[in-house]
Order: C-alpha cells, then structure tokens, then sequence
C-alpha cells in the first residue's frame, strides 16, 4: 500500500517555504559588470546634479537685468568677454551689457542668469571686438539649467532590490559608484534524475528520452537572477542519489532535483529526504501541474524536489523556488507579477485542482488578453515555449469561457509582486 500524501493550500506551501529565513548577501562588482544586477542597498545621490548651474542651449550667457528694454523696435546690444565650451569656467565676472558665448553643459558665468539661443541674437564684430545683439527680453533663469534640478545630494533615488537597467547604470555612473553594492547571487545546485535519460547529443533509442528539465530549469534559474551549479542526471539508484544530494548540499545555497518525487517504485527522493534527516514541509500540493512537488529544509537550505514531468517542472520552480531567490536578491516583491486578463478562448476542462495553464498573454486594444500556449497535461514539453505567462483558473469550478476575467502570472515581469497575490 502506498503512503496517502495530504494536499496542501497553495498560499499555504508557498508561506511555508519563505518563513524559512535565508538571508541575501551583498557583494561589489566593477559598475561595468553591475548591468542586470540587484541591488543591495537603496541608491542615494552622492551630489546635486548638476552640481552647478549650467547651460541647456548654445548661445549667450547674460544678466535678464540688461534685457529688459530689448523689443522687436529697440534691439540691445551686449559685448561678447569670452567664450566657453562645456567643461570650461569663465574666470571672469559678467558686468553691465556683457554676454559670455557659451555652449551647452558650460557652467554659467559668474553674474549671468539667463541664455540667449544663437537663433534669437545677431553676432557681429565691432572694432575687431565681437558683440552680439537681442530683440527680446529674458526673465532670470531662462535657458538655465539649475543645481539639483535632476537630483538632490542625498535623496534616495532607488531602492535597495531593483533590478539594475540601462537608467539605472546611468545613475550609478553619475554618482560615482565605481563599484556597485548588488546582491550575490545564490548558487542553485541542479540534478536531474531518472535512469531513462539521455544527454542531449545521445541518440534516442527506446524506452529512453533526452533530459529537457536541467536545461529549462537552469534557464529559469538565470532568468530569476541565481546561478546555476549543474551536477548531471543521476540513475534512479537510491544510494547513488543520496551520496550525489549529500555532497551538492555542502555547495550550493538551494538544490533543485526533477522527477522521482512521486509514488513509484524508483522515485527516491522522499525517502532521501527522510534519510537525511532533512524538514519535509510538504509533499503534495493542491493545484495541477505540479502536484507532488516537494519541499523540504537541511541545515538552513532548501531542497526542491520538483516533479520530472516537464510542465509540472516549470511552474513547481516558478511557484516555489523564484519567490525565495528573489527574497535573497532582496526583492519586496519576490513573487510573480499577478494580473488580470480576458480569456481568448473556451476551457473547457473541469478543475477540481487550482490549475496553471501555460499560457501567451498580449496586449491588444489596451487590453490584457490570454490564450493557452498548447496542451494542457502535465508531461507536455511543447506549451512552454510560447509561454509568458500561467493562467490560474481556480479549483472547483466547472471551466472557463472566452471573455472571462482571469488572473495571470507574468513569467517575464522584473517587477514582481507581494504576497498574498
Ligand atoms: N500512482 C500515482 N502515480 C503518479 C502520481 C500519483 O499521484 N500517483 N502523480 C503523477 C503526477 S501528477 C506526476 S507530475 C508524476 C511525477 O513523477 P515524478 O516527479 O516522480 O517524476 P518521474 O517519475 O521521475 O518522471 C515523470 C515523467 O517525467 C519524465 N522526466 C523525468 N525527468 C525528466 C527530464 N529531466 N527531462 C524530461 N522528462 C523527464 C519521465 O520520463 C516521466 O515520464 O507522477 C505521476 N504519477
Ligand atoms: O504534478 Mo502532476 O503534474 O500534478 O500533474
Ligand atoms: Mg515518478
């Protein structure tokens, strides 16, 4: 007689798994590498910027004061004392009736409070002394890029968490973070079990299939932000895999095994788990795929025992393993994106279970919309290539219809969101 494994709540083997506290470590890396990072403090401007006034426009600097009288029928004339290219600084102090020419990103003249663009003034020289000329007048701080109008010294500009982007770097660059706090990476370990697998340049023969989940898994764990330790496939021999687990866990910060998790006669991983010695916090969840995914905790580690079907696979590592990988890149919001989306198409499939259909959702009209990516069953490979997205379509009920509201996690999304979803 086989043992009855107890279904539990998703929400419920979800929470189980973060109270379980790991804690995200900060390392530095060269602001060239830091692209696609995390990071492990909040950004805080080291500095106005600009850390002076400056110019926005190519042109004259000026005082607004000796524009006043300039009109289409008076034009005003202004001797030109220097010329400025950005990163240089006029030591000279700007008098009555003085312009200084300067370029855009020059610091503004001492005494000027104001830019004329080239295309509003006249240029000319005078006595083999250049000069300039306006039609109009100019309010102080016209054309004027002020101090701190981007950022102000000490404001906090991006939380400790974020996702490093283009922007991002940026801003780093700007504030001269040479080397930039992020979080570490967690290192996942990654087995694959099952004596029925082959490596991906082996010939198929019968009875036997290429081992397609440590590849998808280990894309899945790059994508989430960690770094992948693959140790191989493994027969289904208890001794071999016990050893193999044994030794990856002193390694590895989380490890990832697929298949054996079930109730057949070669699925080891619940009775290595018991060896060990290791916290089993569930080993049956009620949603589908993904049912008998198990979890378990050794020594301030976590084991994910995901299931070997393909689909079950990937949403057991999206349910259960991202939201605490992103917990340890210091996100808030480690968990999928969830948002609401109109189903494309009929479902007609009764869900006893809460079910994660792999799914393509777009934008269309301005509307969310989502369509099933291809089968629905848990051994199928080929619905998750067209999958950016899992529709959840809760349990107990009796299938969905085209036009109904549905909830859909964002596999792709860097935003995230909080949990309860
Ligand atoms: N009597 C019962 N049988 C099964 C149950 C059950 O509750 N009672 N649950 C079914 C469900 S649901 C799933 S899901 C699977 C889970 O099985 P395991 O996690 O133990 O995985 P395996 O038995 O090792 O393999 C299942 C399936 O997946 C293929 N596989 C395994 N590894 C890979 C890989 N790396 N790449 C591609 N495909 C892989 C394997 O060949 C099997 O076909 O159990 C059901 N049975
Ligand atoms: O884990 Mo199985 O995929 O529930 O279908
Ligand atoms: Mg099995």
């Amino acid at each position: 007689m086989i043992e009855r494994r107890k279904p539990i709540p998703i929400g419920e083997a979800v929470q189980k798994i973060m109270e379980y506290q790991l804690q995200g470590l900060t390392e530095y890396v060269s602001i060239n590498e830091s692209f696609g990072r995390f990071l492990s403090e909040d950004l805080m401007a080291t500095s106005d910027v600009p850390h002076f006034d400056r110019a926005p426009y190519d042109g004259f600097a000026v005082r607004s004061i000796d524009t006043r009288e300039a009109s289409q029928s008076n034009s005003v004339e202004f001797e030109v004392i220097d010329h400025l290219g950005a990163g240089m600084v006029s030591p000279k102090v700007v008098g009555q009736n003085q312009a200084v020419r300067i370029m855009t990103g020059a610091m503004m003249p001492e005494g000027t409070d104001a830019v004329v663009m080239f295309e509003v003034a006249k240029d000319y020289e005078k006595n083999e002394s250049p000069y300039m000329s306006i039609k109009r007048s100019f309010n102080k701080g016209d054309n004027v890029s002020f101090a701190g109008e981007d950022a102000k010294e000490g404001e906090v500009l991006v939380k400790k968490g974020t996702l490093i982007n283009p922007g991002i770097q940026a801003m780093l660059a700007t504030f001269g973070y040479k080397d930039v706090p992020v979080a570490k990476k967690p290192v996942v370990g990654l087995f694959a079990t099952g004596t029925e697998l082959l490596e991906v340049d082996e010939s198929l023969v019968p009875g036997k299939i290429r081992n397609s989940n440590s590849h998808m898994i280990a894309a899945q764990i790059e994508r989430v932000g960690g770094i992948v330790q693959y140790f191989g496939k493994l027969p289904d021999e208890f001794d071999t895999c016990f050893d193999a687990v044994k030794d990856a866990l002193t390694k590895v910060d989380l490890l990832i095994t697929t298949g054996g998790v079930s109730v057949g006669d070669f699925d080891y991983l619940p009775a290595i788990y018991k060896k060990l010695g290791a916290e089993v916090f569930f080993n049956k969840v009620a949603m589908r795929p993904g049912s008998v995914t198990t979890v378990a905790g050794y020594k301030g580690k976590i084991l994910f025992g995901l299931s070997g079907n393909p689909s079950a696979c990937y949403v057991g590592f999206e349910l259960f393993a991202r939201p605490i990988i992103r917990r340890q890149l210091f996100s808030k919001k480690p968990h999928l994106r969830k948002e609401k989306a109109v189903l494309e198409v009929d479902f007609p499939k009764a869900n006893p279970f809460t079910r994660f259909v792999r799914s393509s959702t777009f934008i269309e009209d301005g509307r969310l919309k989502a369509t099933p990516s291809g089968l629905d069953k848990s051994n199928i490979i080929m619905s998750l290539a067209g999958a950016n997205s899992l529709m959840i379509l809760p349990g107990g009920t009796r299938g969905f219809s085209a036009g109904d509201d549905v909830d859909v996690l964002l596999l792709e999304d860097q935003v995230g969101s909080e949990w309860p979803w």
